[in-house]
C-alpha cells in the first residue's frame, strides 16, 4: 500500500489566493490594506528564508510588509520599545518576532508585550486561553494548518483517535486544543511517554511535532492512518548539502498510512497560508468588522 499524498503547498495556495480575494474586498468596501509586521532579531539563515517568503506572500495577498531586522546583540529593551511602537501603529493589524530569539531575550516577555489584537502567532496567553475555554481567538497557524490538512482526508474528525507527538506552547498543545474542539479523541505524548510507539499506533490520526528528524517511523504508524508531519528539519546529505526532512520517516511511513504530508510542501506552506488569514482577520476584527458567513 501507498499513501495518499496531501499536497500542502497546493492548499496553501488556495488558501491564500481566498484571503487575497478578502484583501481585496477589504480595500474595496472600507479602503482598508491590512499590514504585517515581522521582527526578526539576528541573522539565523533559515529564519532568514521564512521571513523573506512571508514578506513576499504578504505582498502577494495585497497586504502591507513591514520588516524589521535588528542586530543579534538588540537588548530586550529595546525590543519591546519596537513592539510597543508596532503596537500603537495603525498601519500594523498583526505582530510575528521570529522565535528563536537570541538567548540574552525572554520570549515570554516578548509575546507578552505584543496586542493580543494584533498577535497573529496566537501565542499570547490571552488567545492561548481563549482557545483553550473556546472563545473566539487568532489561533497558532502552524496547528490551524495541521487540521485543514486532516481534513482534507477526514472532513469530520468526530471520534477519532488523535496522538499528538509533541507538547510545545506553539505547535503540540494548540493542535491538541484544536482537534479536542473537532470531538478526536486527543492524547498528547512527549519525550517522558513510556512505550511511545504503541500510543502512536492508536491513533487514526498522527500529528509529529517534536523536532527530531525522522523520529517517527513506519511501525509506529497504524494501518490506514492520517499522519500529519510537522517537522522542519535541516539534516547533511551524503554529498554535504543540506536536505530537509519530517519528524516522519517518510519512506517507511508512506508504505503503512493512509495518507501523509510530505516535507518539504505539506505543513510549512499551511503555516505561512494562515497567518496572512489570522492577519486579515485582525484586521476586521480591529476595524468593528465581522468577519463575513
Ligand atoms: N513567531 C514565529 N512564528 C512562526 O510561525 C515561526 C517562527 N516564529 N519561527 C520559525 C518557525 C518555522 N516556520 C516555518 C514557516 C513556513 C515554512 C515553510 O513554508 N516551509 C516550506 C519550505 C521550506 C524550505 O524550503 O526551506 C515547506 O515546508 O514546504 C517553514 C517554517 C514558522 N515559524
Ligand atoms: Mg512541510
Amino acid at each position: 500500500m501507498s499513501a495518499r499524498i496531501i499536497d500542502g503547498k497546493a492548499i496553501a495556495a488556495g488558501l491564500r489566493a481566498e484571503v487575497a480575494a478578502g484583501v481585496a474586498r477589504l480595500k474595496e468596501s472600507h479602503g482598508i490594506t491590512p499590514g504585517l509586521a515581522v521582527v526578526l532579531v539576528g541573522e539565523d539563515p533559515a529564519s532568514a528564508v521564512y521571513v523573506r517568503n512571508k514578506g513576499r506572500q504578504t505582498v502577494e495577498a495585497g497586504m502591507a510588509s513591514f520588516e524589521h531586522r535588528l542586530d543579534a546583540s538588540t537588548s530586550q529593551a529595546a525590543l519591546l520599545d519596537l513592539v510597543r511602537r508596532l503596537n500603537d501603529d495603525p498601519a500594523v493589524n498583526g505582530i510575528l518576532v521570529q522565535l528563536p530569539l537570541p538567548g540574552h531575550i525572554d520570549p515570554a516577555a516578548v509575546i507578552d508585550t505584543i496586542d493580543p489584537a494584533k498577535d497573529v502567532d496566537g501565542f499570547h496567553v490571552v488567545n492561548a486561553g481563549r482557545l483553550a475555554t473556546g472563545l473566539p481567538a487568532l489561533v497558532p497557524c502552524t496547528p490551524v494548518g495541521c487540521v485543514i490538512l486532516a481534513k482534507q482526508v477526514h472532513p469530520d474528525l468526530t471520534g477519532l483517535e488523535a496522538v499528538v507527538v509533541g507538547r510545545s506552547n506553539i505547535v503540540g498543545k494548540p493542535v491538541a486544543q484544536l482537534l479536542l474542539a473537532e470531538n478526536c479523541t486527543v492524547t498528547i505524548a512527549h519525550s517522558r511517554t513510556r512505550a511511545v510507539a504503541d500510543v502512536c499506533r492508536r491513533a487514526d490520526l498522527l500529528v509529529a511535532a517534536v523536532g527530531r528528524p525522522e523520529m517517527i517511523r513506519g511501525g509506529w504508524v497504524k494501518p490506514g492512518a492520517t499522519v500529519i508531519d510537522v517537522g522542519i528539519n535541516r539534516v547533511a546529505a551524503g554529498d554535504g548539502t543540506a536536505r530537509l526532512v519530517g519528524d516522519v520517516a517518510f519512506d517507511e511511513a508512506r508504505q503503512v498510512a493512509g495518507a501523509i504530508t510530505p516535507v518539504p510542501g505539506g505543513v510549512g506552506p499551511m503555516t505561512i497560508a494562515c497567518l496572512l488569514r489570522n492577519t486579515l482577520e485582525a484586521t476586521r476584527r480591529q476595524h468593528g468588522l465581522e468577519a463575513p458567513g
